[in-house]
């Protein structure tokens, strides 16, 4: 199986590749989805990081105030530290199992779309990495437009990341969204050839068929060598 790494920076347009992907029947594991998961009501991060930050971070019906514990984390870098470490157990299960599922399906090639894929040392498991890059002024006035959030807010959530311009040098593919998303989908289309390029046969070892077909071979080896002997 071939498992792509999506990443880049806040409001670079992962989202939006990731919804291309998806167009093209070419499954996406999304690390955001897993991780407002795993800070729904009630779960075991959402008890860890009620017992960490207190009870102020909740709105009146006991669910987490992503707005207010976003605030918290993206202006102080120790709390956000600690919020990674709290949920980093229940996200990184919550990817695998995705992965797993996919696996079971027989799903050749995934997409992992992981904002954090470089900070939080998941890149070694993607090939070919993709970085979503845009220019910064770019990149600021899109997430204050999607957000609607002052340029303060906005600041602090692009300085809370590793660099876009040193996650793009760590890329094997780059996709440039500076322009129209025009530009964009015809940008995507070659990316697209590149990643639904032949299995190598590791890639194919990988798969579940490789590995049914791995698993097969080994018992007809031995039923023969037993007929042998
Ligand atoms: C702080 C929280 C509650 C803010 O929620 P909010 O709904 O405002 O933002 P959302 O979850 O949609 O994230 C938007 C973007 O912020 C960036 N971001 C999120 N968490 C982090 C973080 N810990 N460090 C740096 N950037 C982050 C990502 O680019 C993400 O795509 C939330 O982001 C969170 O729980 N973060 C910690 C979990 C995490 O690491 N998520 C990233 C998955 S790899
Ligand atoms: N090429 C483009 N032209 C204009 N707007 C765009 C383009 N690409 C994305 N956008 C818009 O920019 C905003 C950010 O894009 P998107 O939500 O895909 O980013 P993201 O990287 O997934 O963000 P996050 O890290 O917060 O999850 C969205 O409002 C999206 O519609």
């Amino acid at each position: 199986m071939r498992m792509v790494g999506l990443t880049g920076g806040i409001a670079s347009g992962k989202s939006t590749v990731s919804s291309m992907f998806k167009l093209n029947n070419i499954p996406v594991v999304d690390a955001d989805v897993i991780a407002r998961d795993a800070l729904k009501k009630g779960s075991g991060g959402y008890k860890k990081v009620v017992a960490a930050f207190g009870p102020d971070i909740l709105q009146d019906d006991g669910h987490v105030d992503r707005l207010k514990l976003g605030r918290i984390v993206f202006s102080d870098a120790a709390k956000r530290q600690l919020l990674n470490r709290l949920l980093a157990p229940y996200i990184s299960s919550g990817i695998f199992l995705e992965i797993l599922k996919l696996w079971m399906k027989g799903h050749k090639v995934i997409v992992l779309d992981i904002p954090l894929l470089f900070e939080a040392k998941l890149d070694k498991w993607t090939k070919p990495i993709v970085v979503v890059w845009v220019d910064p002024e770019t990149q600021l006035h899109r997430l204050m437009a999607r957000d609607n959030s002052t340029e303060e807010d906005a600041r602090n959530r692009i300085n809370a990341q590793m660099s876009l311009d040193l996650k793009k040098s760590r890329a094997d593919i780059v996709i440039d969204n500076t322009g129209s998303l025009q530009d964009l989908e015809e940008r995507f289309g070659e990316v697209l050839l590149q990643v639904k390029r032949p299995l190598t046969w590791t890639e194919f070892w990988l798969s579940r068929d490789g590995a049914l077909s791995a698993l097969l071979g080994v018992i007809i080896g031995v039923l023969v060598v037993k007929k042998i002997f």
